[in-house]
């Protein structure tokens, strides 16, 4: 595994929710954050049917555009019920013609299991691919999930994209109703990141 020395990483991100996460978590492993905005690049077009495909096209879009080592995140809900969509088309499932709206999806994935009377609890778990790649193509990936249900109605306000639908197990609050903190401590994206700790030479 190759370790990353710098001190500053550049988040291959337009997702102002995830941005945050990482901030929060490599804030205490000495990294300081940069964002896609910080340069003014365009979110790229992901054309891939896996995380870690749709991962390397974020990645290498910041990579070659500014030249420095970055960070890209693929993540998505698998549904059960609905044969693990939505999937890598997570995001997709929030398009509508004024912009993303996560109520939409939501909605959707909700409706589409009451449409298929889809056994009760709903289970689903969130996944993330993170991809951590250099200047010269080396690339790291590291993936993490976390189990649960899907819920409805909505919970909570906090968060962002499918949060106040997930019930992650073993908890009675959805991740709209949780505090950052708390769901650090167990999202997808924090399990891959702590696998990724090792890359910054914390074990
Ligand atoms: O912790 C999460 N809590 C709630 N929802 C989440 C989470 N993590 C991913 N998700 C959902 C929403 C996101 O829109 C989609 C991933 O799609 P994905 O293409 O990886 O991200 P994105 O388009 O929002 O930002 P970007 O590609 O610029 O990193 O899955
Ligand atoms: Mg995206």
């Amino acid at each position: 595994m190759r370790r990353f020395e710098g001190s500053e990483l550049l988040i291959a991100t337009h997702n102002r929710g995830k941005l945050d996460e990482f901030q929060a978590l490599l804030g205490p492993l000495g990294i300081t954050c940069r964002s896609n905005e910080d340069f003014g690049l365009p979110e790229p077009e992901e054309t891939e049917e896996s995380f870690v495909g749709n991962a390397r096209i974020k990645a290498r879009a910041a990579v070659g555009a500014t030249g420095l080592p970055a960070l890209a995140d693929d993540s998505g809900i698998e549904i059960d019920g609905l044969d693990g969509a939505p999937g890598v088309h997570t995001a997709d499932w929030a398009e509508t013609p004024q912009g993303r709206d996560f109520t939409v999806a939501m909605t959707r994935a909700w409706s589409e299991l009451e449409a298929r009377d889809a056994p009760e609890p709903r289970t689903a778990r969130f996944r993330a691919t993170l991809l951590l790649m250099w200047p010269d193509g080396h690339e790291e990936v590291f993936e993490g999930a976390v189990a649960g249900r899907v819920v409805w109605p909505m919970r909570g306000t906090l968060g962002h994209g499918y949060d106040p639908i997930f019930l992650p197990d073993g908890h009675d609050r959805t991740f709209g109703e949780m505090s950052a903190e708390e769901k650090n401590r167990l999202s997808h994206r924090a399990v891959a990141l702590r696998k990724m700790a090792a890359c910054f030479g914390r074990p």
